[in-house]
């Protein structure tokens, strides 16, 4: 939804300016405001079918006339509309003329028709969603049950995703997240995304062609760093397992919206698993990109997980009018603030939950693929800022780590602690642990330590160094979190989790106005890496098999356009490559000794074949 009114032009932009304004001049002190009834009215309890789901945001740096402002934000920025809109099926992602319809993978009517719009005019969604549910549900029982059989007739005993970005994020969390509820008979999961060949190898290293599934996942199958990790993983597997061409189809599958690529590839259709150009990447677990979690929790669970998304879209379309009761457009309004009214730049997101561990780096693209603009959906320059910077680790390791910046840096980074009230682990009194530690540290952000308080802790010792320690004890509190309670962490509660944290995205997005279902930024990069592929090879190749002088006319050409910066690291590269002095440009074509080239067991002329 566009706005009339520039955004920063807005009264209700500006009523929050001003009490911003007010705020720094005075600051509030969290601990004196704390009251029974400042908690209720900062808290949702959500009930969800295993327990409440607690959301307690009385920690933050609001009180009740901001709180009320930042409604009125969401009210005159439209969120609701916005919101109804997407999830309506409208095709929002106005850049690619695209709906924005993850939240059907996940709807859970078995009568719901849901339309999504797009250049193709609007198409219910649902048949073709409930087509590849069940083919995933024959292919991970058959998978699972040991009934799929291998080219030598053996059961699968390991599977190996082949993705990047939200091909690879949601399904590497997820399984992470979910391994307490994974396949009793074994079935070990694995992720390749680095193009880096390091990153296959280490996996490679690890299993058996015979018994391996590979998922080759792209939703365009035309991703760079995939194809090259999935060429090399079946030219792996027609090497090692002995085996013909024909024997790829009962090794890999692949989950795309580009069945040309899939069979061009050598994918058999029938081990291809279909979604739409209207399922964004990173919003894409929910549907066949979520295959290996599916393969791996059963597809019992993975429909669990899309209950749990589903009850937070149910929760979040039925409150999205009410900001007290809506909990992802708590989260959002909380980002708002802190990040364009108190100058945060960055938003921590700390679990207190190892399965967990991986929801930082998945909120990252999130998040930050999604927000990452400064031009709104008109087209204009935004004035203000936009998407927030997202990081963080489980506690208690991030205790031990980086929190001494959160408690006494210079710096503001609201903090979402995360906490399942019950441990599925033994020993239970280390879950215990765990919990006091979460609690220990909102409080502490929150109370700090005063300077009274602190000498009295040094009351003993002699008043010079008492002096002279207690600035550096004290801590000035105030410091805002919120903390999110899930009744533990079940395949339900970790879909609801997910899909608050998609919304208070797209809500967030609705109020700076501008799209977050596209992500042009990271397109330059990947053509530019495709151009600059020939002078690398050039570097690398030519140099190492002839140790020649300068960079050949062709990638000379290509690098005129080009920086002088990138044009003299390449040369470095090449130098390197073939063993002429790095740093001195005269010496570029000059050998150097053997030893101080490279740290390599191959020799040199190994490392040459294949170049010719
Ligand atoms: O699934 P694909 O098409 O291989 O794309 C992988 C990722 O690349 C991006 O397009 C850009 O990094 C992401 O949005 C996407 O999740």
């Amino acid at each position: 939804m566009t706005q009339q009114t520039p955004l920063t032009e807005l009264p209700e932009w500006k009523a929050l300016v001003e009490s911003a304004a007010q705020l720094k001049k005075a600051p509030m002190n969290l601990t004196s405001v704390m009251t029974p009834e400042r908690v209720r009215e900062f808290s949702l309890s959500l009930d969800t079918p295993e327990g409440p789901f607690l959301v307690d945001f009385s920690k933050n740096l609001v009180d009740a006339e901001v709180w009320q402002q930042l409604g009125r934000l969401a009210e005159a920025t439209k969120v609701a509309t916005t919101v109804r809109r997407t999830l309506g099926g409208e095709a929002v992602n106005r850049t690619e003329g695209r709906a924005a319809l993850h939240t059907a993978l996940r709807c859970r009517d078995p009568a719901a028709v849901v339309s999504a719009a797009g250049a193709g005019g609007a198409d219910d969604v649902m048949p073709g969603i409930r087509r590849v549910l069940a083919q995933m549900r024959d292919f991970t029982e058959r998978v699972r049950s040991g009934a799929w059989r291998g080219h030598s007739d053996q059961t699968m005993t390991d599977v190996v995703n082949i993705g990047i970005g939200g091909s690879d994020l949601g399904p590497a969390m997820a399984c992470q997240a979910l391994a307490h509820y994974g396949h009793s008979g074994g079935l070990r999961m694995h992720f390749i995304s680095n193009v880096d060949p390091t990153h296959l190898a280490e996996v490679l290293r690890l299993v058996n062609p015979a018994t391996t599934l590979f998922i080759i996942a792209s939703k365009t199958f035309t991703t760079q760093e995939t194809l090259a990790n999935a060429r090399a993983a079946k030219a792996w597997f027609l090497e090692h397992s002995g085996a013909g061409e024909a024997a790829v189809a009962k090794h890999f599958v692949a989950l795309s919206t580009n069945q040309r690529g899939c069979q061009e590839f050598g994918i058999d259709p029938a081990n291809m698993f279909e979604f739409w150009d209207w399922v964004g990447g990173r919003f894409s677990m929910w549907g066949a990109v979520g295959l290996s979690i599916a393969l791996f929790v059963g597809m019992d669970h993975f429909e669990q997980m899309l209950d749990g998304a589903n009850f937070m879209d149910r929760h979040f379309l039925e409150t999205i009018d009410q900001p007290s009761k809506c909990v992802p457009l708590v989260l959002a309004l909380l980002g708002v603030w802190y990040n364009n009214f108190l100058d945060a730049q960055t938003h921590a997101i700390l679990p207190y939950d190892q399965y967990l561990a991986r929801l930082p780096a998945y909120l990252q693209q999130c998040d930050m693929e999604s927000n990452g603009k400064s031009t709104n959906l008109d087209g204009q320059k935004v004035d203000y800022s936009t998407g927030s910077i997202i990081w963080g680790e489980p506690g208690t390791n991030g205790q031990h780590a980086f929190f001494q910046l959160i408690h006494q840096g210079t710096k503001l980074i609201p903090c979402d602690f995360l906490a399942p009230a019950q441990g599925i682990n033994p020993p239970f009194e280390q879950h215990e642990l765990l919990l006091s530690n979460f609690l220990a540290q909102t409080a502490a952000l929150m109370m700090g330590k005063s300077e009274a308080q602190v000498r009295a802790d040094m009351k003993n010792l002699p008043e010079a160094e008492r002096d002279a320690l207690t600035p550096h004890r004290i801590f000035a509190g105030s410091k805002p979190s919120t903390s999110i309670v899930y009744p533990k962490l079940t395949p339900f509660q970790f879909g609801s989790l997910v899909a608050m944290y998609e919304h208070k995205v797209l809500a967030q997005a609705a109020i700076w106005n501008i799209n977050p279902f596209d992500q042009w930024g990271v397109e330059l990069g990947k053509k530019m890496a495709n151009d600059l592929l020939p002078c690398v090879q050039d570097a690398v190749r030519v140099a190492a098999a002839t140790a020649a002088g300068d960079i050949c006319p062709e990638a000379s050409k290509i690098l005129q356009q080009y920086d002088a910066s990138t044009a003299g690291i390449l040369r470095h590269i090449r130098a390197v490559h073939s063993g002429a002095s790095a740093t001195s440009s005269a010496g570029a074509g000059k050998k150097r000794p053997a030893s101080a080239v490279v740290d390599s067991d191959e020799p040199q002329a190994k490392r040459t074949v294949s170049h010719s």
